[in-house]
């Protein structure tokens, strides 16, 4: 045992690292890169970069890639040069879609053939675990470690990295508490943690739900305007109370409020999104605009919590077919989809309809 932090505390690090603006190394065989978030780059840290020998490569998701006509060469990214003198603006145009339309014309954009892309593509996913816009700079070291400990920053082996970026985290059970709630006097509220240092997720139990028999479930997926301010964009809101509300009716269920909210990508990121379809985009289109998939969620994460909870069996209330799938692959068997048709309006007819058309809801 050693009181040196382990590859997912010095993830949880870097993350927090990126968010502040504060660069990070990663260290591969025989080299390594300087990775800079774009979002959280300052025009100091940019000259600093420059001053330093080699050239910095600007990685942006294939989904933003497309959009600025950059070819992505490494089939789910592109690497892009950081052009001689480029400032902090260039690096946010490319990144941020913001702008895409008051100024269209950023390229022509050339992407880089040559060279690996294994480092880029931790630097992307650690942006995107960070909730940050999914683009990042790096600049290749000779030598990493001593590179790392002269600047005092965090440093990563890459094929560590890799690895547990891609593995999910166990959930710990942290307290649970008795919780009347206006649908049920016998509510309790179970609070996990992930042991990688990320968001806590919450389990709302209704009831003395029986752990033999299939329980009616809800995997919510948290949607501050949705569920709190009561934003007509969605339909989270009336699906959340609407399913509180039959489970209050039955006597007993279960709702997992799963932080992840806008499908993953986080509030700041969702906004963009929705700044994005103000400009006439989808919600599926606004996320490709940002250099997201259509949705970033892991749904792992809701058979773990059932699982932890001692349930095995659902009648699912969704009308996500992806949701079932992730289940029933993860142990979780669903004997019932149970549809939750609330809260169309005028404002989310359009959102509802891409969702059935281009994400595959169920109607
Ligand atoms: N990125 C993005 N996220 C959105 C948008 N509108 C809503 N969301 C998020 O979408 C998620 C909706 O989650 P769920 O309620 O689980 O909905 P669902 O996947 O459609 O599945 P069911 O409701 O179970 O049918 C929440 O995290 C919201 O914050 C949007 O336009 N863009
Ligand atoms: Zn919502």
């Amino acid at each position: 045992m050693s009181l040196a932090p382990d590859i997912t505390e010095c993830l949880a690090r870097a993350r927090t690292d990126l968010r502040l603006g504060v660069p990070v190394v990663l260290a591969a065989h025989g080299g390594g890169a300087l990775v800079l978030a774009a979002e959280t780059l300052t025009p100091a840290r940019l000259a600093e970069v420059q001053g330093l020998p080699g050239t910095a490569d600007l990685a942006l998701t294939a989904r933003r890639a497309e959009t600025l006509k950059a070819r992505p060469y490494d089939g789910d990214l592109a690497r892009l040069p950081l052009p001689k003198g480029a400032e902090t603006s260039w690096v946010r145009a490319l990144a941020d879609p913001a702008d895409d339309l008051r100024h269209p014309m950023k390229g022509p954009l050339m992407a880089r053939r040559d060279g690996e892309a294994a480092l880029h593509r931790i630097a992307l996913k650690l942006a995107k675990t960070a909730r940050l816009l999914p683009a990042a700079l790096l600049l290749p070291l000779d030598a990493p470690e001593a590179f790392a400990r002269n600047w005092n920053l965090t440093l990563l082996a890459a094929d560590d990295a890799a690895l547990h970026l891609d593995r999910f985290s166990p959930m710990r059970p942290v307290v649970s508490a008795r919780l009347p709630i206006e649908v049920s006097e016998a509510g309790r509220l179970h609070i996990f943690r992930p042991e990688d240092g990320g968001e806590e997720h919450y389990a709302v139990e209704i009831g003395r739900p029986a752990r033999d028999t299939p329980v009616l479930a809800r995997l919510h997926s948290a949607c501050f305007t949705g569920d709190v301010l009561g934003s007509l964009k969605c339909d989270c809101g009336p699906q959340l109370h609407a399913a509180l509300a039959q489970m209050g009716q039955e006597g007993a269920g279960v709702l997992l409020y799963l932080n992840q909210e806008g499908r993953g990508i986080g509030l700041a990121n969702k906004m963009r999104a929705y700044s994005l379809q103000d400009q006439g985009f989808d919600t599926v289109e606004a996320n490709h605009r940002l250099g997201f998939e259509d949705d970033e969620r892991d749904f792992r994460l809701g058979a773990e919590l059932l699982d932890r909870l001692g349930f095995s069996s659902v009648r699912l209330l969704t009308n996500n077919p992806r949701k079932i799938a992730m289940m029933e692959k993860n142990g979780i068997d669903v004997v019932d989809r149970v549809a939750l048709k609330v809260g169309e309006n005028a404002h989310n007819r359009g959102y509802l309809a891409t969702k059935a058309s281009k994400s595959g809801h169920l109607l």
